[in-house]
């Protein structure tokens, strides 16, 4: 079951001259499966750049909520339209504009695979079907622009770096996430999902990777839809637009 979205910024109504129509708006939503009610009665507006966290225990539907907003889900019930198509008719089109960083179970990344090759395979799917390789200069470039953005992104503290040859399976958790979200960007999606940051067990790694997220959004319009389970990391601020949704777990 759901509560009613909390908005801790006081201006979360925003201009509508500036902002067309939410990123995602929903009512009444709900998706049931495996014979319970996962979230039902859902009313959610997101405007454009703004970052939406779905906070809640355990089972308590957030990936499956993250995955419904991004057309991967098919919802039982309710209205739901995101960047202005209507779900889950329009599912491919919010599919090819909503990135997913790393869900686990949905999209993981190989452990066989280091940084490059999980760059350059990215790059390809984004390629034309007609020239479906990308040169090692085209993953340099793409790596190096990455690593600008890291140390842009740090927040004030030392950026992660992502070292081209290391494979996924020697990554730190953080060095993790990072990747998963920079394989997101790769196809400059208007929004961004990054499911459970608290996968990330040291409350320093979990502050970095919310500042980050902060910062990448300073830099365009981009709307980012999170989940945790504890948001008492996240360094909020009275005027970023952050929405916060309780889940709770519902049999
Ligand atoms: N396709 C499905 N078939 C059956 N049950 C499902 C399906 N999708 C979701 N569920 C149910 O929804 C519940 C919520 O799962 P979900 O992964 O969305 O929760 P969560 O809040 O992200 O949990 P966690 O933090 O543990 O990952 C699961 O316990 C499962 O029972």
């Amino acid at each position: 079951m759901s509560t009613p979205a909390e908005t801790p910024a006081e201006n979360s109504a925003q201009n509508p001259a500036q902002t067309p129509g939410p990123v995602v708006r929903a009512r009444g939503l709900e998706l049931r499966a495996g014979g319970r009610t996962v979230f039902s009665g859902l009313d959610l507006d997101v405007p454009a750049g703004a970052t939406l966290v779905v906070r809640g225990p355990a089972s308590a539907g957030k990936t499956s909520l993250l995955l419904t907003l991004a057309g991967r889900m098919r919802p039982t019930g309710g209205e739901l339209t995101v960047l202005g198509e209507p779900l889950p008719a329009r599912a491919g089109r919010v599919r090819r504009r909503v990135a997913l960083a790393e869900v686990r179970g949905v999209n993981e990344l190989d452990d066989a695979l280091t940084v490059e090759q999980h760059i350059a395979e990215r790059l390809v799917l984004h390629r034309p079907w007609h020239r479906p390789w990308v040169t090692a200069e085209e993953v340099a470039e793409q790596l190096r622009r990455v690593q600008e953005d890291l140390a842009r992104t740090a927040g004030g503290g030392p950026a992660s770096t992502l070292r081209a040859r290391e494979f996924v399976s020697d990554l730190q958790p953080l060095e993790r996430l990072t990747l998963g979200v920079v394989l997101a960007l790769v196809g400059r999606p208007d929004v961004l999902v990054v499911d459970d940051v608290d996968s990330l067990r040291r409350t320093e790694d979990r502050r970095r990777a919310w500042t980050s997220l902060a910062a990448l959004q300073e830099t365009g319009d981009l709307t980012v839809l999170a989940s945790c389970s504890d948001s008492s990391d996240i360094p909020w601020r009275t005027d970023d637009g952050r929405i916060l949704l309780d889940l709770q777990d519902e049999q």
